[in-house]
């Protein structure tokens, strides 16, 4: 499970790097925006880039700062309240970050996101460039979902995917992932304060998440199991990932120093494309096609493109272009991509040979229902 131990901390030669913290930190538990620690991660981040490295920081806190201000102290269910708990308390994030930053004579960017953002290629491409442009005019971009907007269907959900979304997005070269505890312990250390904690394991490995309780703070969303797979995601495009305690001091400095601080998950994943890693990152696809065993063999084991003929069943509703996934028998989604066909021709060429579309649509885009070269295999 252990990858072997490291010597150097993997953040001492990533010369871009995504930070996230956590609710739990920024607000100091729920009780307010801790204006100390934002002035801390800001000269850690002025310090980072004095040596050259780009940062780009994911916060949270939005919704438990919200929560301070309009006075509540218990966490809304309503999705309007949460919002609207979100929309007053970024107010306060953006300025807390501005303020601190600024006595670094460093500006700052707010960035808002939602998952439909990032699933949509022209806007992911966007976001892209508008990041890129922001870190070579030297500003520190902060980001956080657009939660006036992001209901279940386009939100990202919490804020550990979201920094691997980025760190994806950017190509960064690590992910800091900053928490209220020490970093990633064998059991929730809330729980069982004997639990062995992990220094080092490989991004990816099954065994990390069995590990990973729920969330720790009730103010916080993701717990340790997003930001498990949120590693996970981000070694897909060869980022490594650290988990530690953002109240240790210095902390992102020292990692940059080489210090070997928290857990630190290593990308020795298979990396994939840009373009790829934008597939493999849609949280949500908005149809699945249902292969039948030739078709899953085909794609999986031969390496070969989608043919209608090898489809069983289409669901939900698509166009051309757009990322569907492809289920095997066994249910499993096992291969996603960029779908040549809507799903209203889909359904109609369904089960038939390539020969017969023309006859059938009135017209042949395409031989395959989705090009190997335009789909991932999932494991
Ligand atoms: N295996 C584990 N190792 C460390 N922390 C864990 C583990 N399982 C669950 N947790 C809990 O996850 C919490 C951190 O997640 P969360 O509250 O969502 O923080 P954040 O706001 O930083 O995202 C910790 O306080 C801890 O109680
Ligand atoms: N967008 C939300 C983030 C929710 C979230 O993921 O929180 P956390 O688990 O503390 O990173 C907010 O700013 O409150």
């Amino acid at each position: 499970m252990t990858a072997s131990a490291p010597q150097v901390s993997v953040i001492a030669s990533a010369s871009r790097i995504v930070s996230k913290v956590g609710s739990s930190l920024v607000t100091n538990d729920g009780k307010g925006l801790d204006r100390e620690a934002v002035a801390h991660w800001a000269g850690q981040i002025a310090a980072l880039r004095q040596q050259g490295k780009q940062v780009v920081l994911v916060s949270s806190g939005a919704i438990a700062e919200g929560m301070a201000r309009l006075g509540w102290d218990k966490r809304p269910t309503s999705m309007h309240e949460l919002q609207a708990a979100a929309a007053v308390g970024q107010m306060g994030l953006a300025q807390a970050y501005e303020v601190a930053f600024a006595k670094h004579n460093l500006r700052t960017a707010q960035i808002l996101l939602t998952h439909e953002d990032l699933a949509d290629r022209q806007r992911y491409l966007n976001a892209r460039s508008t990041l890129f442009a922001l870190l070579r005019l030297g500003v520190v971009p902060i980001v956080n979902e657009n939660d006036t907007v992001a209901t279940d269907e386009i939100a990202v959900g919490d804020n550990d995917t979201l920094g691997a979304l980025v760190t994806n997005l950017i190509e960064a070269d690590a992910l800091i992932i900053l928490t209220d505890q020490r970093g990633l312990y064998e059991s929730d250390p809330r729980k069982n304060p004997a639990a062995k904690f992990v220094a080092h394991a490989c991004a990816g490995d099954l065994s990390l998440e069995a590990m990973a309780g729920g969330t720790g703070s009730g103010i916080g969303k993701g717990g340790m199991l997003t930001k498990i797979l949120a590693a996970k995601r981000a070694a897909r495009s060869g980022a490594h990932t650290v988990i530690a305690s953002g109240r240790e001091q210095d902390v992102m400095v020292r990692l940059a120093a080489g210090e070997c601080i928290g857990s630190e998950l290593r990308a020795e994943l298979p990396v994939l494309s840009a373009r790829k890693q934008w597939m493999a990152d849609h949280l949500r696809m908005r149809g699945q096609l249902v292969l039948d065993a030739g078709a899953t063999r085909a794609l999986i084991e031969e390496g070969k493109s989608l043919l209608p003929i090898g489809v069983k069943e289409v669901r939900g509703e698509f166009e051309p272009g757009d990322v569907v996934a492809c289920i095997d028998p066994s249910g499993k989604e096992c291969a996603r991509g960029l779908v040549n066909y809507s799903a209203s021709d889909a359904r109609r060429i369904m089960g038939q040979p390539s020969t017969k579309i023309a006859d059938i649509l009135g017209s042949v885009s395409e031989t395959e229902l989705m090009h190997r070269d335009n789909l991932i295999i999932l494991d």
